[in-house]
C-alpha cells in the first residue's frame, strides 16, 4: 500500500478554471460578483489570509472590498459596517474574518449577516440547513474537505469515516456533510476515551484539532484516506498539519499535505460561495 499525495493546490486551481470560465460568459451581462472581508485587528496570520482572499478576487474578476479596522473596534461599530454591507448591492458575500477581539462577541456578529450574504456559512440559519439537508452556502472548508475527497478519485457512500475535532467551523459541519455524503461517521473530541481505537477503523480519516502533527501512524488504518485540517505554525515559522505527514505516509492511502492540501480549497470554495451567492441575487441559476 503506498501513500499518495492529494494536490489541493491544483484542485483548488481547477476549480477556479471553471469559474473563470463561468464568468466569462455570464460577464457580458455586466454581472461581477462582490465581497467583503473584514478583518478587526492585526494578527498576522489573519493578515495573510485576508492577502490571500483578495489577490483571489482579484484574479477572477469578482469586485472586493477589504476593511480593515482597528483592534480597538466596537461591537456596535462592527455591527455598523456589517449592517452597512448587508445593503450595499454590489456586495454579495461578506466575510468577518476569525477570530474578534475579545470586546466584540463573534455569535452577535455572524447572526447580523444576512444569510443570503453568508458566504462563510456560519449564521444559524445556513447552519440549519446544513442540518436538515436544504439549499444554503455550505462553510468553505468543510465544503473543500468534501471536494478534495471526490476529485481524489474516493468513494464516500457507505464507507467510516471518524472526524477528529467538533468545531463549529470545521468538524461539525464537515461530519454532517460527510453523512450527506451517505458515510457512517464517527466524531471524536478532547474527551473521546477511545480514540485511536476508533480512528483506526476509518476508510476516511479527518483532523481538525489544532495541534502540531497529533496523528501519526499508529491512528491510521492501513490505505485510509487522511485529511489533514490543521494549520499550526511552528516555532521555526513553518507550517505544519494536525497529522505527522512522514509518519502517516508510511501506512495510509491518499492524504493531502500542509500547506497545499486543504487550505488552498478553503478559499477556492469562499469564491464559489461568492459566486452562488450573486447569481441568486441576480435570479440566476
Ligand atoms: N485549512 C483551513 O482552511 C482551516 C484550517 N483550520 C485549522 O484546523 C484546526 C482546527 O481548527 P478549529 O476546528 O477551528 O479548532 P478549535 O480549537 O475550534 O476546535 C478543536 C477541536 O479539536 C478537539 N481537540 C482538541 N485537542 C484534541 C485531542 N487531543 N484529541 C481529540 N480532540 C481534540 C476539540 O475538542 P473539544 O470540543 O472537546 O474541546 C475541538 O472540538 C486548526 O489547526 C486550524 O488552524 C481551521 C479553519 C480553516
Ligand atoms: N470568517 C472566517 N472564515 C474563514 O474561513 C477563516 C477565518 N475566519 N479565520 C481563520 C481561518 C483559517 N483559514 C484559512 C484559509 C486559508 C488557508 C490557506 O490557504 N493555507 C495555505 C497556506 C497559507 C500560508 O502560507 O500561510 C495552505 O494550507 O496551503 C489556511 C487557513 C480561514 N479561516
Amino acid at each position: 500500500m503506498t501513500a499518495t499525495i492529494i494536490n489541493g493546490k491544483q484542485i483548488a486551481e481547477d476549480i477556479r478554471e471553471g469559474i473563470r470560465q463561468e464568468m466569462e460568459q455570464l460577464k457580458t451581462t455586466g454581472f461581477q460578483p462582490g465581497l467583503a472581508v473584514v478583518l478587526v485587528g492585526e494578527d498576522p496570520a489573519s493578515q495573510v489570509y485576508v492577502r490571500h482572499k483578495e489577490k483571489a478576487c482579484h484574479d477572477l474578476g469578482y469586485y472586493s472590498e477589504v476593511h480593515r479596522l482597528p483592534s480597538t473596534t466596537s461591537q456596535e461599530e462592527l455591527l455598523a459596517m456589517v449592517d452597512q454591507l448587508n445593503k450595499q448591492e454590489n456586495i454579495n458575500g461578506i466575510l468577518v474574518q476569525l477570530p474578534l477581539p475579545k470586546q466584540i462577541e463573534e455569535k452577535a456578529i455572524i447572526n447580523a449577516i444576512a444569510p443570503e450574504k453568508d458566504v462563510d456559512g456560519f449564521h444559524p440559519i445556513s447552519v440549519g440547513n446544513l442540518v436538515i439537508g436544504d439549499d444554503s452556502l455550505l462553510p468553505c472548508t468543510p465544503a473543500g474537505v468534501i471536494e478534495l475527497i471526490k476529485r481524489a478519485g474516493v468513494e464516500i457512500s457507505g464507507k467510516h469515516a471518524v472526524v477528529i475535532g467538533r468545531s463549529n467551523i470545521v468538524g461539525k459541519p464537515v461530519s454532517l456533510l460527510l453523512q450527506r455524503e451517505n458515510a457512517t461517521v464517527t466524531m471524536c473530541h478532547s474527551r473521546t476515551s477511545n480514540m485511536k481505537e476508533l480512528a483506526k477503523q476509518a476508510d476516511i480519516l479527518v483532523v481538525a484539532i489544532g495541534k502540531a502533527n497529533f496523528v501519526d501512524a499508529s491512528y491510521i488504518k492501513p490505505g485510509a484516506v487522511v485529511i489533514d485540517v490543521g494549520v499550526n505554525r511552528l516555532e521555526n515559522g513553518k507550517l505544519a498539519g494536525d497529522v505527522d505527514f512522514e509518519s502517516a505516509t508510511q501506512v495510509c492511502g491518499p492524504i493531502t499535505p500542509v500547506p497545499g492540501g486543504v487550505g488552498p480549497m478553503t478559499i477556492t470554495m469562499l469564491m464559489q460561495n461568492t459566486l452562488v451567492a450573486a447569481k441568486r441575487a441576480h435570479g440566476l441559476k
